[in-house]
């Protein structure tokens, strides 16, 4: 099996995958990681490779570019087909059933995020699947991605010198996931940002982030929401985002 790690630490990558099982399936020929750094394909003698959030808001969000020529990159150093994950708390939850579909693939490309996250035209036009590890914000994407690694490299056919299994761990869920982010250029290719989000207006701003939450924690995880105390004007909000939805 081979994996291709996009992130801009593939040094904490190689660490994780050289140790341990990951580190003995590799030896034996069981499995191979290559790490990409987006900073390889940015442009520019800076090598940007993120900008401020639309809509204002602290820290920064990943552009489109670096990341898309990196990923074009990782995909044409083999012709296996892959799916492209990101890892992310908007994902589903990794169980040990994907991780049984994930192990017999014959290739995986892990994008890892950092900052704020990702723009969101990049992962509506590259990613194939988003995946969680837990509900909780890590640093970035790169420990959940060795946490796949290790995952599917301990279901690689004599990987375990000893008859293992692998325990799923469940996990407390609350709150809501996140909005959509969106960074420079305001257009491109893969679309427009928002026009709220350049609107200036921080009130409407607020309103469109957590109707965009409350909206994504419904179609995709509404095993949360039953666990969030939603405000009135919550369930009005998402009410709106439903009949929007649903027309
Ligand atoms: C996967 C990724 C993440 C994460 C990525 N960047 C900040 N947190 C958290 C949980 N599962």
């Amino acid at each position: 099996m081979r994996i291709d790690i996009v992130s801009l630490f593939p040094e904490f990558i190689a660490q994780c995958a050289g140790v341990g099982v990951v580190g003995r399936a590799q030896e034996r020929g069981l499995l191979s990681t290559h790490g990409w750094n987006p900073r390889d394909y940015a442009a520019g003698g800076y090598r940007r490779v993120d900008d401020r959030p639309f809509g204002g808001g602290p820290g920064m969000v990943m552009m489109i570019e670096p990341l898309q020529a990196c990923l074009s990159a990782a995909r044409a150093a083999d012709e296996a087909p892959a799916p492209v994950i990101y890892l992310s708390p908007q994902g589903r939850p990794l169980t040990q059933a994907k991780v049984r579909e994930l192990a017999a693939l014959p290739r995986l490309i892990l994008l890892c995020g950092r900052y704020e996250g990702v723009d969101e035209r990049l992962l509506a036009a590259e990613v194939d699947e988003e995946i969680s590890i837990g509900d909780y914000v890590l640093s970035g994407g790169e420990l959940a991605a060795a946490v796949v690694i290790d995952a599917v490299a301990r279901l690689q056919e004599g990987a375990l010198n000893d008859a293992e299994s692998a325990v799923q761990d469940s996990f407390e869920g609350d709150g809501l996931l996140d909005c959509p982010h969106y960074t420079h250029p305001a257009s491109h290719a893969l679309g427009e940002v928002p026009a709220v989000l350049r609107s200036g207006d921080h009130a409407a701003i607020a309103r469109w982030r957590r109707q965009q939450a409350l909206g994504r924690t419904w179609l995709r995880r509404p095993d949360l929401l039953d666990e969030a105390a939603l405000s009135k004007a919550d369930r009005a909000l998402l009410e709106e985002f439903r009949q929007q939805w649903r027309h």
